[in-house]
């Protein structure tokens, strides 16, 4: 078993990542002091897979789970789904201690990790995530959100979990284009950190498309500590937590403009990336060399590295509505070179045009 603690003050939590995870999570649950009616949301992929071992477990303890099944995708995300779960968490006699378990991708995390934060002004809140994007991103950290239709993540909370538990085991059902997708977040790391990291990424590619358990350990590991070390020094994004946003700017602008459908949010922040880099390199910032290094790096792990489907204005319109635009500055997370990053709100509008044009046309 490897350990993870995100020591937040006065929020500390810990990630426990390995395979077959069902004695610890049993044990968790047994030892705390939540009360036993609890709010179990998952997917309709996931639920089929996953949610009766859960809701069994439960029960062997002394729980008495209420199931949540929502359609996958990420139209799930939205304030109708929002309601219908305060209905269930009601209907179900949830009080303030009973626990709100999200069992699914990154889309159940932030909608339940959301409805915990609000339901009775806030109940305990545990991650049980099952995408490699879930394991290594969204369920750590406590950005927990709904989108709105102008925009994504527009309404939300920082609510960290009681917990967070990565069962390895589950990754055998993910289909192959969710692991490039939680690729993009784990590059994004090597990007924004740890240059020997980046490298390693690129080493192990084929591997972790054969789903190899010590590479997958490895790479989800360290992806957890380092985004665990970032949100314990600045929790609420005043400042360093930024740099988690790197190639978010763009990325989200592209998931908006074609309607969640076309790119899932791994691809869509992969092109946000190389458009962030374009934009370091025409500021003297990076060579080209290291573009091409992150175009690499992105063919390896099957990534797109080109939006199709959006106009230049619709997304230029969109990175006004991004959280890190204040007073109308836009602000950008660019590469000084692979492994270290800062922040930018003096980016000339003619450069951001040219990267959107060069993530549109690849020129
Ligand atoms: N809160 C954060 O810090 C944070 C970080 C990154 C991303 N996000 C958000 O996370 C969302 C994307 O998450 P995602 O990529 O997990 O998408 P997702 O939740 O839509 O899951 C992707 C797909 O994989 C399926 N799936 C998940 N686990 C499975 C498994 N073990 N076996 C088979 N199928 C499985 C889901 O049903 C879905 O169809 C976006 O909304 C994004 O904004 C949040
Ligand atoms: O945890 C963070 O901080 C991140 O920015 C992680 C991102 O990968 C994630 O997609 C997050 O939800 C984006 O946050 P937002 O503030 O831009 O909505
Ligand atoms: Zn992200």
């Amino acid at each position: 078993m490897k350990t993870v603690t995100v020591p937040i003050i006065n929020n500390s939590y810990d990630i426990y990542i390995d395979n077959n995870l069902h004695k610890t999570i049993a044990d968790f649950f047994a030892g705390s002091n939540f009360s036993r009616t609890a709010l179990v949301v998952t997917d309709s992929n996931v639920g089929k897979l996953y949610s009766e071992k859960i809701t069994d477990l439960l029960r062997t303890i002394g729980f008495s789970p209420r199931l949540a099944i929502l359609e996958a995708g990420e139209k799930t995300k939205s304030f109708t789904s929002a309601q219908d779960l305060y209905t269930e968490a009601i209907k179900a006699g949830l009080d303030r201690k009973s626990p709100i378990i999200a069992l699914g991708g990154g889309v159940v995390g932030d909608l339940a990790g959301f409805i915990a934060a609000t339901y009775m002004r806030g109940v305990p809140f545990i991650q049980i995530p099952t995408s490699l994007l879930a394991h290594v991103d969204s369920s750590v950290g406590g950005k927990v959100a709904v989108n709105h239709p102008l925009g994504k993540n527009l309404i939300g909370a920082f609510y960290q979990p009681k917990a967070v538990f990565i069962d390895l085991d589950m990754l055998q059902t993910l289909p192959a284009r969710e692991i490039s997708t939680g690729l993009a977040e784990i590059i994004k790391y090597g990007l924004i950190y740890d240059k020997t990291f980046f490298d390693y990424i690129a080493d192990h590619s084929a591997e972790i498309f054969t789903l190899n358990n010590e590479i997958l350990r490895n790479i989800i590991a360290r992806s957890c500590e380092i985004k665990a070390s970032v949100v314990a020094e600045d929790e609420k994004e005043t400042g360093l937590r930024a740099i988690l946003n790197f190639g978010h700017t763009l990325g989200h602008a592209i998931e908006r403009e074609t309607r969640y459908k076309k790119y899932n949010h791994g691809e869509a922040v992969a092109i946000g990336m190389l458009g962030a880099a374009a934009i370091s390199c025409e500021l003297g910032f990076i060579e080209e060399g290291t573009v091409s290094d992150i175009r690499r790096i992105l063919d390896l792990c099957r990534l797109p590295d080109k939006c199709t489907g959006c106009s230049e204005a619709g997304i230029y319109n969109d990175l006004f509505h991004d959280k890190k635009t204040v007073g109308g500055k836009i602000n950008w997370i660019l590469l000084d070179e692979i492994g270290k990053v800062h922040l930018d709100d003096t980016v000339p509008e003619k450069v951001v045009h040219n990267a959107i044009k060069n993530i549109l046309f690849n020129k």
